[in-house]
């Protein structure tokens, strides 16, 4: 495994002016919960099935770094999605630390249930604002996904668990190419208006500039309260970052990210990961928000999953100080 040591920049993150500029240009949270996808979101795509151990090795080694929040897998169908197939062993296999959250996705009821019996203590739903998308990720349309969803929804009042919900393609489709910012805001105000506690928008081919972020937000945030909501970013046209910001400026304070920048939607071909989180870690530690985050250790991680999975990381604070 390559020796990674950022030394004082990892402690404490690039300050000085571009921070004091950037900050000046909107009020940016003092605070940001980092979510961290990389099990799920990360390793979803991977086509050589990645051992159950090595899963449960990344996501103990990332529940260690400070991350409060680790979506460690799915409860979709294995013939959908095999890489997911191993949910129950890893919900069952990682320690879960007290103060750390680890859901999971659920589709379905069906899903839902399983996920409890493995010891899920928080689930998400997945959306999407656009149709054609939905019936290629979930086989349904968008009310009929809704329909499913009110059904977890109903199942996890009653069991007192906590519900994310995820709407994807707010800034671009696979299928259909542009959505609406009005769609995407409909889309979002039902979720949020049958009890998900947090909207996670998701650029999942990661098309979105900082122009279509700040209209789709402004349209999202008439809805749903800015507090209720987070970003979830793909990084491939390399806009992640800047669309983050732009998010951060907005007064969105929870970002997605995955570890190594790894990872994509298996029916969004072409779409890269997540912005990577030592990255996203880096930019919110150089703009002095704190994220408890600890990036030495985040890089640890990295590196472990990039050497299991023979790749090298996608992201680039972890590129600087390997100099991989
Ligand atoms: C939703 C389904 C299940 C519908 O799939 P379906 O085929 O329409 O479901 P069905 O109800 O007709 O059932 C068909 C079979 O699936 C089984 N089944 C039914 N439900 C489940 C379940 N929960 N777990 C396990 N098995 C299940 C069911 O029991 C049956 O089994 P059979 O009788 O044929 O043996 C399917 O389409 C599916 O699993 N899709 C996977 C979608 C997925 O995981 N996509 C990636 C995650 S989304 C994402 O990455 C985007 C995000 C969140 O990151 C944000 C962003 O970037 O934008």
């Amino acid at each position: 495994m390559p020796q990674c040591d950022t030394g004082s920049l990892a402690r404490d993150g690039p300050r000085g002016p571009v921070s004091a500029a950037v900050a000046a240009a909107g009020a940016l949270p003092k605070r940001v919960k980092v979510v961290e996808v990389g099990p799920r979101d990360g390793l979803q795509n991977e086509k050589i099935v990645v051992p159950t151990p090595v899963k449960i090795n990344l996501i103990n080694m990332l529940a260690e770094t400070g991350l409060q929040v680790i979506e460690a897998t799915s409860f979709v169908s294995p013939k959908w999605v095999p890489q997911m197939a191993d949910h129950t062993e890893v919900m069952q296999g990682i320690t879960q630390l007290p103060g750390v959250s680890y859901p999971v996705l659920t589709p379905n009821l069906k899903g839902f249930q399983a996920a409890v019996a493995a010891g899920a203590k928080e689930v998400a739903v997945f959306g999407a604002a656009s149709e054609l998308f939905t019936k290629k990720n979930i086989n349904c349309s968008i009310d009929e996904s809704l329909e499913r969803f009110s059904e977890v929804m109903a199942a996890a009042r009653a069991a007192n668990i906590p519900v994310r919900g995820y709407v994807s393609c707010v800034l671009g489709c696979p299928y259909e190419g542009k959505i609406s910012a009005a769609k995407v805001a409909e889309v979002s105000k039902k979720m949020y208006s049958m009890g998900c506690y947090e909207i996670s928008l998701g650029d999942t081919i990661g098309v979105g500039t900082p122009g279509s972020m700040k209209e789709m937000l402004t349209a999202v945030m008439k809805e749903v309260p800015v507090g209720a909501l987070a970003v979830h970013c793909h990084d491939t046209y390399g806009q992640a970052l800047a669309n983050i910001l732009v998010a951060l400026q907005m007064g969105v304070s929870v970002v997605d990210a995955s570890v190594a920048g790894l990872g994509g939607c298996p029916y969004a071909q072409g779409a890269s990961g997540n912005v990577a989180t030592e990255d996203l870690v880096y930019m919110l530690h150089g703009l002095g928000i704190h994220t408890g985050v600890d990036l030495q250790k985040l890089m640890d991680a990295g590196a472990f999953i990039c050497n299991a999975l023979n790749r090298r990381t996608n992201s680039k604070v972890s590129q600087a100080s390997c100099r991989l």
